[in-house]
């Protein structure tokens, strides 16, 4: 099918849903309570970063080329030897079961239907193999959060990911502790506290074996203790990478000089990310740390992108920065608590839909042509 044909089935398909992330946070807020929708919603502090996640895309335009003849496009990119269909990945989100009861089955289904690569979180309310189950044959990546307390937890949730056949490993290195996130102190909502995102958790042989008893509160406040990993460093780096042989990368990277040591250090791939300014508030903007990261690290190893990404084009701009694929966070959740597996299919299919559109009147045939794209900035 040409992309003009998709472009009328998708018009035809989302009759019923909210189209662009506004209508989508509106829907979602409609089907959920104060509580998770603010945790969904919110970001830290003055929430100054997450607002200049996406302000800071309206600083980048694209110069289009024409008469190039983008009757042909191909979106397939090649990141550490698999090649994935679309440079669109979905972001590892954790407690899903807060915006709908099928959580990260929901995502991982429609995922896998249209082919998006999905990162499933630590903090997942179904398991590796409850995933890998339902989604067989499809891409999927694993995120780690450190196992501060217990790092045979760590090695254990990553030998799962390997055995159910997940393809890399991302390590998150901004989240040692949680942001200051007043919407959930006044809401005094904690998903962790309330039980959600034990997935992998109660699933894990080496977890529940240390644990005393297993009583929610018992497996709540070892939950806890463990996410929190302020002492993270190189060396549990280095360890990690004796306990698997599939590709790592570290997710939260902003600074050019973390770009360096991580590629020094053999890491396969960064994921630049400001955690859609859900930690340190003041942060730069993702879209404006990328240019000095893709600089740094000198086409040596993929960058990932996420942070603001709200539409097609917005891809596509981080695209012609240097990234390598982008990751899609927020708009997912808003599908799923708006319209569960179906309504997460609606979000994905007009982000296609619109990264095609884009990448086609901007002249370009394929991704490297995109990353040779000129961008003007204000
Ligand atoms: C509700 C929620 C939960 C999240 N959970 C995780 C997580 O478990 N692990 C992780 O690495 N990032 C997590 N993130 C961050 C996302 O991976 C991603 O960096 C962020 O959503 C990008 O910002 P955006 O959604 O504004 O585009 C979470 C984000 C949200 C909104
Ligand atoms: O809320 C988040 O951003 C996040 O990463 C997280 C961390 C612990 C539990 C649930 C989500």
């Amino acid at each position: 099918m040409s992309t003009n044909d998709l472009l009328l089935k998708s018009i035809e398909a989302s009759k019923h849903y909210p189209i662009n992330f506004t209508e989508l946070e509106a829907a979602a807020k409609q089907a959920l309570e104060p509580g998770p929708f603010g945790y969904i919603r919110s970001s830290a502090g003055g929430e100054e970063t997450y607002r200049k996640n996406t302000d800071s895309f309206y600083k980048y335009s694209i110069i289009p080329r024409f008469l190039t003849d983008v009757s042909t496009l191909n979106t397939e990119v090649t990141i550490l030897g698999h090649t994935y269909p679309h440079p669109l990945f979905i972001a590892p989100v954790g407690v899903n079961k807060i915006a709908h009861e099928d959580g990260e089955l929901a995502v991982s289904k429609a995922a896998a239907k249209l082919e998006f690569p999905y990162i499933q979180s630590t903090v997942s309310s179904y398991s590796i193999e409850e995933i890998a189950a339902e989604t067989k044959g499809s891409s999927k990546w694993f995120q780690l959060y450190w196992s501060s307390q217990q790092k045979e937890v760590s090695f254990s949730m990553v030998r799962r990911a390997e055995a159910a056949g997940y393809k890399a490993i991302v390590l998150t290195v901004d989240t040692t502790m949680l942001g200051w996130r007043e919407e959930d102190i006044r809401n005094q909502y904690s998903p962790l506290k309330r039980g959600f995102g034990q997935g992998n958790y109660v699933s894990d042989p080496v977890f529940m074996s240390a644990l005393n008893d297993h009583s929610q509160e018992t497996i709540v406040h070892k939950i806890i203790e463990n996410i929190y990993h302020p002492t993270l460093n190189w060396t549990n780096i280095s360890e990690l990478r004796e306990h698997t042989t599939l590709p790592i990368l570290i997710k939260g990277i902003l600074h050019p000089e973390d770009a360096k040591l991580a590629v020094e250090k053999g890491i396969d791939g960064i994921i630049v990310s400001n955690h859609g300014g859900r930690q340190l508030d003041g942060v730069i903007a993702s879209i404006d740390a990328l240019p000095a990261v893709v600089q740094a690290v000198n086409g040596r190893i993929p960058i990932l992108f996420d942070s603001g990404i709200r539409r097609g084009s917005d891809a596509v701009k981080a695209l012609a920065l240097g990234a390598t694929a982008v990751c899609i966070g927020r708009p997912v959740i808003w599908g799923l608590a708006s319209g569960g597996q179906e309504g997460v299919e609606r979000v994905l299919e007009n982000f296609l839909q619109e990264t095609r559109v884009s990448i086609s009147l901007s002249g370009a045939r394929n991704l490297e042509e995109v990353q040779n794209l000129q961008l003007f900035k204000d």
